[in-house]
């Protein structure tokens, strides 16, 4: 079967999926052959129960097999209608899945210049509500399309098998419905477009204020945030009604067409009955048929607005899978020396938007073994060098040399597998503290978390936690405290095996113990490695071998 052009984006997982739903869509048309013969046992019963000339002396043998007919009937419609159903539902949770997986991969490996532009929130919109949709139109395909034109056909067919003049009769409302179907879904396509950009900025807005309920809450600003959610709820409001409104003219409009259709079949075929051309019983199969072509053509038109719906999922699924911004690796990338030598930025260049340079010819060398310390005024580009050092940035012009070797010819895990990184805002997972401390070793053990955890001090409030290293901390590490937050992020520099650590004010808004108590771990924790942080902490910087000053001079030449 071939997929329609707004389900070619879920193409590879679809693919897999094929045998699935042509069986599904087998099933499917052996029910419309079952539903094509529903109405015969009543024909039966009218022309040989009834009529003028009853079979020759067992009318009630005629009900009773007629009876029988129709429930044998609907018995095997209900269980291909199970089987069906089983079988595309199954193949399309498996698409979506594989659609997520793939979408989700996709989201970690773009760069951050792309993810400081997407909201998370309608990220996890296109993730889940867009690919819902794109799951219901690969259900309605099989379980719709397929089957209301088949059955379209069939009742076509068969009405031109009776009677040729009532099928051209039927025939007539067939141009009319097209005109409006094609009309229609041009509408409902462009009103789902707007819906679900509204639906993916009001999830952009809510994921954002849910994450900030503390600055809400602290700054008494529950009606600041209840009228940025009920502008963007009220837009979605307002663009789903207009859509709801869209949807909804279409079904009367197809209704009076058929039922002007089947009216024009009635009066002719009324005739036809008087004339002695047909029976009563094979005109009310004929009519039977007609009311069953009803449900084709609305169903046909239902998935109009299916197909439409998901084709603005679709566009807003391919935005995230054919964007091609990242930091890739180069197709002869390098494993990463082993840093013996030293770091140096060589007349680094970098801003975050284009002709705004944060650093400009920025310079910097650190030698192997050495503790450098980064200091200089807020906002000068301190923590940017980091992220460029990590190369979660690319660099617009220079380059960053890791024993002489452009980082940018290096394969990225192994270059990060090289350094260990505390951020500012430690950055923590709503997984236990273990389980934190672990995500900054692939290979460590239970033994080498615990050890981690000494060495930055978390064993010091741990003990004190519910389960201990197993207590879980909540989004981004909500249950501990700033410091304790730290400690846990030193951990995770501590239990990687890198040999150059990277520190982002390590020690910032911590009260004089609590920071003498992170220096303390930052010693233990960095000992023999390659250190270079940045810090507006005196007592920290002393620990550094070296300490560079940046200024707007060194730093953006702006
Ligand atoms: N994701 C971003 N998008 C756009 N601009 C950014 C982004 N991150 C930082 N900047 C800008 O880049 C400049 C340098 O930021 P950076 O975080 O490197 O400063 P810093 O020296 O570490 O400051 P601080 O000491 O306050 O942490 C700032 O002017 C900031 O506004």
């Amino acid at each position: 079967m071939k997929l329609p052009m707004s389900l070619a984006v879920a193409g590879p997982a679809a693919r897999v999926e094929l045998p699935s739903l042509a069986a599904a869509a087998g099933l499917v048309v052996l029910r419309v052959g079952a539903v094509l013969l529903r109405p015969w046992p009543l024909a039966l019963a009218v022309d040989h129960a009834f009529g003028p000339a009853p079979a020759a002396g067992a009318p009630f043998a005629v009900l009773v097999l007629a009876g029988t007919g129709s429930v044998v009937l609907s018995a095997v419609i209900g269980v291909l209608d199970m089987a069906s159903l089983r079988t595309v539902e199954g193949a399309a949770e498996r698409i979506g899945a594989a659609l997520r997986a793939t979408m989700f991969q996709r989201t970690m490996t773009r760069s951050l210049r792309w993810h400081d532009r997407m909201r998370s929130g309608e990220l996890v919109s296109r993730l889940t509500t867009d690919v819902g949709r794109l799951l219901d139109a690969v259900v309605a395909v099989t379980t719709s399309f397929l089957p209301d034109a088949v059955m379209l056909i069939g009742v076509l067919a068969l009405l031109i098998a009776f009677d040729p003049e009532l099928a051209l009769v039927g025939l007539t409302v067939a141009p009319v419905l097209g005109v409006l179907a094609v009309r229609q879904r041009r509408r409902i396509r462009a009103a789902q477009q707007d819906a679900r950009a509204e639906a993916g900025r009001l999830a952009g807005a809510t994921t954002d204020l849910l994450r900030n309920v503390r600055a809400v809450q602290a700054f008494g600003r529950i009606d600041r945030a209840a009228a940025i959610f009920g502008s963007r709820n009220r837009a979605v409001l307002d663009v789903e009604l207009r859509a709801v409104d869209v949807d909804a003219r279409w079904t009367p409009m197809a209704d009076i067409v058929l039922a002007i259709g089947a009216a024009l079949v009635l009066v002719v075929g009324g005739r036809h009955v008087l004339a002695g051309a047909l029976t009563v019983g094979q005109l009310l199969v004929i009519l039977a048929y007609l009311r069953d072509l009803y449900s084709p053509v609305r169903g046909l038109t239902r998935l109009s607005v299916v197909l439409a719906k998901a084709g603005a999922s679709a566009v807003r699924v391919r935005e995230v899978l054919d964007c091609d911004e990242a930091v890739e690796d180069r197709p002869d990338a390098r494993p990463a020396p082993r840093l013996r030598s030293g770091i140096r930025f060589e007349r680094v260049t970098f801003g975050y938007e284009p002709g705004r340079p944060v650093l400009d010819r920025f310079d910097l060398d650190i030698t192997a073994g050495e503790t450098v310390c980064l200091l200089g005024p807020s906002g000068i580009g301190k923590s940017t060098a980091l992220l460029l050092l990590l190369r979660l940035y690319d660099v617009d012009a220079g380059r960053i040399l890791l024993d002489g070797v452009d980082i940018r010819d290096c394969d990225q895990r192994s270059l990060r597998d090289r350094l260990a990184f505390v951020p500012q805002d430690p950055w923590l997972l709503d997984a236990t503290i273990a389980q934190n401390i672990a995500f900054g070793n692939q290979n460590a053990t239970r033994v080498g978390v615990v050890a981690a955890a000494r060495a930055a001090l978390v064993d010091e409030f741990a003990g004190r936690l519910p389960f201990g290293y197993d207590t879980p901390l909540g989004e981004s590490g909500v249950r501990l405290s700033g410091g304790q937050r730290r400690r846990v992020a030193l951990a995770r520099a501590a239990v990687s095996p890198a040999p150059m650590v990277l520190l982002d004010e390590p020690t910032a808004s911590l009260d004089p113990v609590s920071a003498a108590a992170v220096i303390e771990a930052i010693r233990t924790t960095t000992a023999h490695r390659t250190m270079l942080m940045v810090t507006h902490d005196r007592d920290l910087a002393a620990i550094a071998d070296r300490v560079v000053t940046l200024d707007h001079q060194l730093a953006g030449r702006r």
